[in-house]
């Protein structure tokens, strides 16, 4: 058994005078794990709500399982979809079991008890959401992430075919986030599952669907990939995010971009001498301190270069695998002479780059940086039989800087800044 369809056209939701949801058509597959993301107050509840019919809409159907919901009982309804609202307070001394056992009552004759097999349902209920240890515990008087658990578990007792949830997560630790969100997509096929999320990386990973909201209509709908852009997410939520494939799961991610706030004194001009992802950091500080940074040469399938480009910096780059070509080198050695330092990072050097530090050598007079962060040296990883490391000492010898952090760094090149006219 699949999960059932649900689907809404043309729907019109207002609370008053004001609408809050404006000609929403939307078709969920049987099955699937949606995803609704969108900014504070843009509907995604009342969309919720009004998928489970606590509210009406003032236009439009919703359907579920190719029927009209105003179709259903109340008791029917309920044997089909269970939902997990946003706010979790109840205040009613029940105990988290009776609370779990509430789920079974769509499912009970008006003067039946509960069976064996309910009492069965509930018990997997609570161990699946790890809530077995809270039984006899009074709602009223367990953690906010603890009720948040205790109503997945009700809303699973109740068996459903569609589950709702209006921010399932938004109580909970991180490792609990991550075994209740593991459990709801267990639950993927036999159950559709519609979620409120604001943690984008979470639905990203676990969604198959993400509808992306915005004030009382629907934005774009698809794949994560498809619809967590940097793109999106500016015009819809109005901040810079930078959004990469993740190497492993190769789900969309995102993490925020923090622009460079205005630059005391005149900026620098930064080269970085990195690779193999020993520049990111330093690139990304450099930036956000408001220094014109560029990097190179790098080879277009090294980290660095991707974290350099995505932040907007210039860099002199070869196509993947190719060894540093007589035009790069050109182009490096008169960034090289335009610049007010180079930072060399940890990176390894081999045959490959080695290129970079001999024309770094080569400029006698540069303001050089050897980042150490760690204990680790850019010598540490010398892989060309000792002439990277002979060119850093005598970069050193001739007035080269060590330095341990990248906080370090930026203060002493805040220093070098303050010093300019
Ligand atoms: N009961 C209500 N009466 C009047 N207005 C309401 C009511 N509930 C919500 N609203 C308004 O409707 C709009 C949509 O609210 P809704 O709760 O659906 O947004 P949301 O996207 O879920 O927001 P959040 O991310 O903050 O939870 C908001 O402007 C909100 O102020």
């Amino acid at each position: 058994m699949t999960g059932i369809m649900v689907r809404t056209e043309d729907l019109d939701v207002s609370y008053g005078d004001t609408r809050v949801l404006q000609a929403v058509s939307l078709a969920v597959a049987g099955g699937s794990f949606i995803g609704i993301l969108g900014p504070n107050g843009c509907g995604k509840t009342t969309l919720l709500r009004a998928l489970s019919r606590i509210i009406d809409p003032a236009a439009g159907t919703v359907m579920v399982d190719g029927r009209d919901i105003g179709t259903y009982s109340i008791r029917g309804l309920a044997t089909i979809m269970g939902a997990v609202p946003q706010e979790t307070a109840v205040t009613f001394d029940f105990t988290v079991e009776e609370i779990v056992q509430m789920g079974r009552h769509p499912y009970l004759g008006r003067l039946s008890s509960m069976g064996e097999e309910d009492y069965a349902i509930c018990r997997h209920a609570m161990e699946i959401t790890n809530t077995a240890y809270l039984a006899g515990r009074l709602i009223t008087e367990i953690s906010g992430g603890e009720r948040q658990r205790v109503l997945i578990a009700r809303a699973l007792a109740q068996r459903p075919r569609v589950l709702l949830l209006d921010e399932p997560t938004s109580h909970l630790d991180i490792s609990h986030q991550i075994e209740i969100l593991s459990i709801i997509r267990g639950l993927v096929p036999e159950v559709t599952v519609i979620g409120v999320f604001h943690d984008i990386n979470l639905a990203a990973y676990f969604c198959d669907t993400i509808i992306l909201m915005e004030r009382a209509r629907i934005a774009a709908v698809g794949t994560p990939a498809a619809v967590i852009t940097d793109k999106n997410i500016r015009e819809i939520f109005g901040v810079e995010m930078i959004v990469r494939t993740h190497p492993i799961t190769g789900r969309p991610y995102a993490v925020p971009r923090y622009e460079p706030g205005p630059v005391a004194g005149h900026p620098l001009r930064v080269h970085v001498v990195c690779g193999g992802g020993t520049g990111a950091e330093t690139l990304y500080a450099l930036r956000s301190a408001g220094h014109e940074v560029t990097a190179g040469v790098l080879s277009a399938n090294d980290s660095d270069c991707t974290a350099a480009e995505g932040l907007g910096i210039r860099v002199i780059r070869e196509p993947p695998f190719a060894p540093i070509s007589s035009r790069s080198l050109e182009e490096y050695a008169a960034v090289l002479q335009a610049s007010d330092a180079v930072v060399v990072t940890g990176m390894p050097v081999g045959p490959g780059n080695i290129d970079n530090l001999r024309t770094l050598g080569d400029h006698a007079g540069l303001l050089v940086f050897l980042l150490s962060p760690g204990g680790t040296d850019p010598a540490d990883h010398d892989y060309t039989g000792g002439e990277a490391t002979a060119i850093l000492d005598a970069l050193l010898k001739n007035g080269a800087v060590r330095v341990g952090s990248v906080s370090e760094l930026l203060d002493r090149l805040a220093a070098r800044r303050a010093d300019r006219p």
